[in-house]
């Protein structure tokens, strides 16, 4: 980790045609670090994480990408300056090869396309023996992984991911979470919005819980205090 804040999010409202679901939030990921974002069904996770990428319209606040203001650019500029975005529900096209599923979702020449397909293929070697195959013939767990492929295609600087774990058997979910590890090992700084509050603690150094659209603890693992998560998720 370099302690460069690559994302940058101050003061951050959004949500749905004037119901608050991200209140005043803030947060920071530097490169080379992962987060994870905990808090219970609604707490505003998802709506986070869409509005650092703008599919969900801000009320205030600021997002810096590398300490640019990206807040007032449409979502595909902003995935073009380095954000990723893997939302929840493995989006993948089901009728293509795993290989065009990445190609696709690469902007950049031949070259780089080819290496950045073998960077994906490195990371995730059972999507190599499978490139010919059909995703929708792909199992629920490597579906996720060809989905976080897909995001690594843009090489994004900073990566979002959206419950990645969803519907995994814990031996898969293991897996993603050891890629999510070694993606913010290459550099790149991870968001990543759990449920599941063990799988994410063992892959994030840092955790932020989400309750009403407010942070109420941001800091390392290791300092997260046994009661916060409870009450984060019960509400005490
Ligand atoms: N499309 C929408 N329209 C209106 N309200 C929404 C919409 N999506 C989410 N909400 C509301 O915004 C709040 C935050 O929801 P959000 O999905 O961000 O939470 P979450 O923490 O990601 O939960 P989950 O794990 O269930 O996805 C909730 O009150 C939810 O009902």
């Amino acid at each position: 980790m370099t302690g460069t804040p690559l994302l940058q999010v101050e003061g951050l409202t959004a949500g749905y045609g004037g119901a608050v679901a991200v209140d005043g939030l803030s947060l920071s990921v530097a490169a080379g670090e992962a987060v994870a974002l905990l808090g219970a069904n609604g707490a505003g996770k998802s709506t986070l994480l869409k509005a650092i990428l703008g599919l969900v319209p801000a009320m205030g606040g600021r997002i810096r990408l590398a300490g640019e203001e990206i807040g007032a650019l449409a979502p595909e500029r902003r995935v073009r300056r380095g954000l990723g975005y893997v939302p929840e529900g493995r989006r993948v096209f089901p009728g293509m090869s795993v290989r065009d599923n990445l190609e696709v979702a690469s902007w950049l020449g031949r070259a780089e396309r080819v290496r950045d397909l073998e960077r994906v293929f490195a990371l995730f070697p059972a999507l190599e023996g499978k490139a010919e195959e059909r995703a929708w013939r792909l199992s629920g767990g490597q579906q996720q992984m060809l989905a976080v492929g897909r995001a690594l295609m843009g090489r994004p600087r900073v990566l979002l991911l959206d419950e990645p774990s969803l519907g995994l058997s814990p031996k898969l979910a293991g897996e993603v979470f050891a890629a999510v590890r070694a993606i913010a090992g290459t550099g790149t700084a991870v968001l990543v919005a759990e449920q599941s509050a063990a799988r994410a603690l063992s892959a994030a150094g840092r955790v932020v819980l989400l309750r009403l659209g407010r942070a109420v603890h941001d800091g390392p693992v290791e300092t997260l205090p046994g009661d916060a998560l409870r009450d984060a998720f019960l509400g005490g």
